[in-house]
């Protein structure tokens, strides 16, 4: 409605300086730049950030900006080395100067865009500023012929975690991994039709049920089966939690189940599986994959913390929220913000879960726990406090159940046995993402 007034007001006149027209291929620079920004300065998830960042850009050029900020997350130290190598003085992190840059050379050294292009592109984010400068520091590390090395240097606290804890050698396997664009596995609705499901998407399979495909394919949608349900993205090692719960039968509670890999498995293997969640946008994401498999479940949206079973249970599958740091080869903002309090919080998140739905199971009933986490917090010490906790569960021996490709996760603790995938695992057929697996059984 108009302020009776706005007639004789004068009008406003815009003083602020306007920015001259972005130049072709600037936007999808500048989305990813709001991208590096919200992962670096404000801790968001990558994915989380992307409605946001990409908003003002079109078609492809939200894809651009997604692979250029994912690119330039994966080889952050690596840029950052070349940066610091042709500047006298140290640019500050936050500075748009390096976030400018490091989407430069991201482009040209890990996505193949020609130097002048991706210069070019990207110093209208400098205008009014540092632009000389990295024009300047662009040209000189172009100049010098740089490429980056084989092996991605990881953050220099995740480093040191993850050598505390799983030594040298998965540093390194991590570091290599953190290099190379991961594969595709998909789960099949039809383990039977393994072999077929390999043949038709020109893949391998490294267990049955499952299909494995180089990187570089075509767009998921556009698979050969996408349409028609027959199978769904998950990697290999996500998929062992519910190998291990194919023997029990009854009811099954898929506990934090969004977006449904594992409630889709348990479906697809005959269970009445109830989904329960948080996340209603992440539930919406498991329904639409229930419709396009034609798989059943009940979805429940709750907090686990207030929800309950109305009656004991036979099986619960415990796929709790955790630092995520093990799918860090897909998600490498992961790196970036999972620091040692998210670990903490999420490991007395996971230690909360656990205990309630412990209580819901019935004696000769069985609990799954599982967490996509390298973090010995959040896999082998919340087992341990749990058994600690809870003499009324035992620790089940799962070989028979593991698919033979990944029996080297198996570990032995007492008289049972738990599952740690780690990278380097499987590292000549494209590795595993990180995963913490344990099946208990309620003897009480
Ligand atoms: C690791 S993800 C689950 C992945 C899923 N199981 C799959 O296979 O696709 C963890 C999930 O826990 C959910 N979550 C976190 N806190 C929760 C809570 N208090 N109650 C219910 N769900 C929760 C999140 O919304 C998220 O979807």
């Amino acid at each position: 409605m108009s302020h009776p007034q706005d007639a004789r007001r004068p009008a406003k006149r815009d003083t602020a300086p306007r920015r001259p027209a972005d130049p072709l291929g600037t936007p999808a620079r500048r989305a990813a730049l709001r991208l590096l920004d919200a992962v670096l300065r404000r801790g968001e998830a990558l994915e989380a950030a992307l409605p946001a960042a990409t908003r003002a850009v079109h078609g492809p050029d939200g894809g651009l900006a997604h692979a250029i900020a994912a690119e330039a997350l994966r080889r952050l130290g690596d840029l950052d080395a070349l940066i610091d190598g042709a500047t006298r003085q140290r640019l500050p992190d936050d500075a748009k100067a390096r976030m400018a840059l490091r989407i430069a050379l991201a482009q040209t050294l890990a996505l193949g865009t020609p130097p002048h292009a991706a210069i070019a592109t990207v110093l209208p984010l400098v205008d009014g500023g540092p632009r000389k400068l990295v024009h300047g520091v662009f040209g000189t590390v172009m100049r010098a012929g740089a490429t980056l090395p084989e092996a991605a240097t990881l953050p220099e606290a995740v480093a040191e975690r993850w050598h505390a804890a799983w030594g040298e050698e998965m540093v390194a396997a991590a570091a290599l991994s953190l290099a190379t664009q991961p594969p595709t596995d998909l789960s099949l609705a039809d383990a039977s039709a393994t072999e077929e499901w390999a043949g038709r998407l020109s893949g391998t399979s490294l267990a049955t049920g499952s299909v494995r495909l180089a990187s570089g394919h075509a767009p998921v949608p556009e698979l050969p089966g996408f349409a028609e349900g027959g199978w769904w993205v998950q990697d290999l090692s996500a998929s062992l939690p519910a190998r291990l719960l194919a023997d029990v039968g009854g009811s099954t509670i898929d506990l934090c189940a969004a977006p449904g890999g594992k409630t889709l498995q348990l479906a697809a293997s005959g269970k009445a599986v109830t989904a329960v969640d948080v996340s209603k946008s992440r539930l919406a994401r498991l329904r639409d994959n229930l419709t396009r498999t034609g798989l059943s479940a009940t979805v429940v949206t709750a907090d686990v913390l207030e929800w309950a079973p109305a009656e004991p249970i036979d099986a619960v599958l415990v796929d709790a929220p955790c630092s995520a740091t093990g799918i860090f080869r897909r998600h490498p903002d992961v790196l970036y913000r999972a620091h040692a309090g998210i670990v903490a919080e999420m490991a007395e998140l996971q230690a909360r879960i656990l205990a309630r739905a412990a209580d819901w199971v019935r004696p000769g009933g069985v609990m799954v726990f599982a967490t996509c986490s390298l973090e010995p917090e959040e896999g082998e010490e919340q087992l341990d406090a749990f058994l600690a906790a809870r003499p009324d569960y035992r620790l089940d021996k799962i070989t028979d159940r593991v698919p033979e490709a990944l029996q080297v996760a198996i570990r032995t603790r007492g008289d049972g046995e738990h599952l740690r995938t780690l990278p380097g695992m499987l590292a000549d057929k494209g590795g595993c993402d990180g995963f913490f697996i344990a099946r208990l059984t309620r003897v009480g």
